[in-house]
């Protein structure tokens, strides 16, 4: 069957997320209650990328812009590629911080050129847009929570991603501290050793099986559970600020971790109101997202344009 397009715009609201969560290194991680904005018309020439909020006045405007690029990779899976497209984005989500920023891209980019399709979901169903998403980023553990929503645990098959979605338990609490500086999440995973200690892999497999039950059980167990010795320690000399304010929100009885490859630091309990993370952070308390990226038929409206009102779905 031919490939046809589906007439109008069509949008998509995608979650930030947080990875690893400590010991889940490449496996683990949640969505969060902070979002992008996308939309995406077929026109008949040309590509045109608008950009509001992050990555505004930064971020190309052609065939080279992330969302685009996981279009085009999406389009060639579904049959056809379109003759123009015109694509709006409302970023919230700070980008190169370890927040997911890339793979909510990637996801909107997926979900946006499998709506455009006229029967899109028979050629792409949600477990091959996984495949798709995880595919292009590299790693599973932002695009499982992107498209899930929830607690997500990945993994990879011979033939690709796969992930389960878990609840989170009341009483998980994210705030998630931004810095000013940028860390590309490609530059952070070059700082990895090719192999790592016996003893290093076999303590992150026991407190990674510890964090499902607490973060989906038991939240008082967090702060054992998110302990790692895969990938933290490696980082922290490129991300000195990030490692201390981990230690010290620790040291305070707090469950914090770097965020992704970082340099953002996750804490899923509040710290303790007298608790001073110092200069330079940007602090937002938010929640676990639940259902992760949601489609809908036509254009941004008013709520979605709204470059700071981020923090529920519409
Ligand atoms: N919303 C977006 N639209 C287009 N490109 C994006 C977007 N978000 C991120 N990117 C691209 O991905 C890069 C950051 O990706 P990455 O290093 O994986 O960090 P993050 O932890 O934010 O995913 C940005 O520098 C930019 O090139
Ligand atoms: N497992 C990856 C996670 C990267 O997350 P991001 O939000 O920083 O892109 C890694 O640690 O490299």
């Amino acid at each position: 069957m031919p490939t046809t397009f589906a007439p109008g715009p069509v949008r998509v609201r995608v979650p930030a997320t947080s990875a690893n969560l400590g010991p889940g290194f490449d496996a683990l991680g949640l969505a969060l209650t902070l979002y992008d904005d996308v939309a995406a018309e077929v026109t008949s020439g040309g590509v045109v990328v608008t950009v509001t909020g992050q990555g505004a006045g930064e971020l190309p405007a052609d065939d080279r812009h992330l969302v685009v690029r996981a279009m085009r990779v999406a389009f060639d899976a579904l049959g056809a590629q379109p003759p123009g497209l015109a694509v709006e984005c409302v970023n919230r989500i700070p980008q190169a911080r370890g927040l997911g920023s890339s793979s909510a891209a990637i996801v909107a980019g997926v979900l946006l050129a499998r709506a455009l399709v006229a029967d899109g979901e028979k050629r792409l169903d949600d477990a091959g847009a996984l495949r798709l998403a995880a595919e292009i980023e590299g790693h599973p553990d932002n695009v499982a929570p992107c498209l899930l929503g929830g607690f997500t645990l990945a993994w990879t098959e011979p033939f690709g991603a796969r992930a389960v979605s878990l609840p989170v338990a009341e009483g998980v609490r994210p705030t998630v501290f931004v810095p000013e500086e940028r860390g590309l999440t490609a530059t952070a995973r070059a700082t990895l050793p090719a192999t790592v200690p016996h003893g290093d892999a076999s303590f992150n497999a026991g407190r990674a099986a510890l964090l499902v039950h607490a973060l989906t059980t038991d939240p008082a167990l967090l702060l054992p559970a998110t302990a790692d010795r895969l990938h933290q320690e490696y980082r922290a000399p490129a991300m000195p600020g990030t490692a201390a304010l981990v230690d010290a929100l620790r040291a305070a009885g707090v469950a914090a971790v770097v965020s992704g490859a970082g340099p953002t630091v996750l804490a899923l309990a509040e710290p303790p109101e007298s608790f001073q993370a110092g200069t330079g952070w940007q602090v937002l308390r938010l929640q676990s997202d639940v259902g992760g990226a949601q489609v809908a038929r036509g254009r941004l409206g008013h709520a979605e344009r709204d470059p700071v009102a981020a923090g529920r779905k519409s």
